[in-house]
């Protein structure tokens, strides 16, 4: 781990006064902490069935009246018609060695977080938990999802063994769902189901399969994070202008500056970014970090977004369309986690853990908050009206969450009210206003903490960052894990 120059203006900010400090570590010390592990091992992210709300809490259930988590990318339908009515987009970048286990009972792609197979009762009280209306969603919706899925692991099974690696078996196997979708032809039936007739031999579908969940429409055109019109981001051109963009940054740096443990395992590092900036001249910078991060994810999403991984929005079986986007990724478009992210959310775990060490000289860092070494980047966007429900981050290895492997977090752009707690309730969650440049980083007994966006604050983003970079307004959220 590399270590944080400690003559600098941030180590004088961090800490804050002694008895907040204690005030918030003997609060959260009385909380109940569940430290259940879940589904652990499985490769999950962005597979969950998306009738399927909350389930183990595997990936976020979009705030109250969201559609659930997603596959690969979700966005949940607003009132922002800027970019047609989404609000919010994920995306990864990882480097991840996958076992793929699909069966009937787990299937792969758009998979609850909970199996299939279980007792509808229970799943359906796990729906219900926090969903709103669209809780009530027939349960089968899991089960009859897994067909594709079963055609999938087949086709996976002969694709591993060409010369592909084994650890793209992920996007391979989203892939062959592209195909299997855009091959096959669906035709509603009056009991609201959806028959599927092959369209192309080589999937290995059978002839007819049964799907009475979400399916794919309205293809849309490619989201961009940043505006239209606007220049890709140059480097070049842009270290030029670092300078005008730092003292502005700076300036709308509003609310509070200090960082400080928001519970045991659980730290905020305020203006980081531009904090490290004042430290660390000499390599790559958590400023240019924003740039970077702007630019790589942009690159990326365009990429994407004319490749055959379009966003589509899935249906419920009477019609309803889920209120979220969907993305595939083929496996060409994959990105490994660029070092500079690396070292970026090494450094922010480093002086978190000083920042857990200066609180309580007594922690055991192995325990309170371990280093993890990122493999996963999942990338979020929220436009103004983007919201996430409150949820656990339970898609990493048994190990990793049994280890309590920190979740590094970074906000870029607008604010955005973040809701952590112990429960699955807003009610009784706390609140931290996340700016532009702050880090969440979240570990040991705050591994498996409830977490969400309820709300991101409009024009609240540094005015150089929608200048400088185009961004559109919003916010881009990159969370770092190992797996
Ligand atoms: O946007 C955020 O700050 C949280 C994102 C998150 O919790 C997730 O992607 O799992
Ligand atoms: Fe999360």
């Amino acid at each position: 781990m590399r270590r944080l120059v400690r003559a600098n203006p941030y180590h004088s900010r961090v800490a804050g006064p002694v008895s907040r400090r204690i005030g918030v570590l003997f609060f959260c010390s009385i909380g109940e902490m569940k430290m259940s592990v879940g589904d652990g091992g499985e490769w999950s992210w962005r597979r969950k069935d998306p009738n399927s709300r909350g389930g183990s809490g595997i990936r976020p259930d979009p705030v109250g009246d969201d559609g659930g988590s997603s596959g690969i990318s979700s966005a949940p339908a607003g009132s922002d018609t800027q970019n047609g009515g989404r609000n919010s987009r994920i995306m990864m970048f990882g480097d991840v060695p996958v076992d793929l286990e699909a069966t009937p009972n787990n299937p792969l792609f758009f998979t609850s977080s909970f199996n299939c197979n279980e007792n509808p009762g229970k799943r359906r009280a796990a729906q219900g938990r926090d969903m709103g209306a669209d809780s009530q969603r027939s349960p089968e919706h899991c089960e009859v999802r897994a067909a594709p899925e079963v055609v999938c692991k087949k086709e996976l099974a002969s694709y591993d063994s060409d010369t592909h690696r084994r650890c793209d078996g992920v996007v391979n196997f989203i892939k062959r769902k592209t195909q299997v979708d855009r091959r096959n032809q669906e035709t509603p039936r009056s009991d609201g189901s959806i028959q599927v007739e092959k369209l192309h031999t080589s999937i290995g579908l059978k002839d007819t399969t049964s799907l009475s969940a979400s399916h794919f429409v309205n293809k849309r055109k490619p989201f961009d994070i940043c505006l239209p019109r606007r220049r890709q981001l140059d480097f070049a051109e842009t270290f030029d202008h670092i300078e005008d963009f730092e003292q502005t940054y700076e300036a709308v740096q509003l609310v509070e500056q200090e960082s400080r443990v928001l519970r045991p395992g659980m730290v905020l590092l305020k203006n980081y970014i531009t904090l490290r900036e004042q430290i660390i001249s000499h390599s790559f910078s958590t400023k240019t970090f924003i740039y970077f991060a702007l630019n790589e994810i942009t690159r990326k999403w365009r990429e994407i977004g004319i490749g055959p991984g379009e966003f589509y929005q899935p249906v419920y079986q009477d019609g309803a369309k889920l209120r979220l986007q969907m993305m595939c990724l083929d496996e060409l478009m994959v990105a490994h986690i660029p070092n500079e992210f690396i070292l970026a959310v090494k450094r922010a775990m480093g002086d978190a853990q000083d920042l857990v060490k200066k609180c309580d000289r007594r922690s055991n860092l192995s325990n309170d908050l371990p280093t993890m070494s990122p493999n996963i980047c999942i990338i979020n966007f929220y436009t103004t009206s983007g919201r996430l429900g409150l949820h656990q981050d339970r898609d990493e290895s048994r190990e990793s969450l049994r280890k309590g492997l920190p979740v590094v977090s970074f906000s870029i752009g607008d604010s955005a009210e973040f809701l952590f707690g112990d429960h699955r309730d807003v009610d009784r969650a706390e609140r931290v206003v996340l700016q532009s440049g702050d880090v969440v980083t979240f570990g040991g007994a705050s591994r498996m903490v409830f977490h969400g966006i309820s709300s991101v604050i409009p024009n609240s983003a540094p005015k150089a960052l929608l200048d400088e970079a185009g961004l559109r307004p919003g916010r881009l959220n990159l969370t770092f894990r190992q797996f």
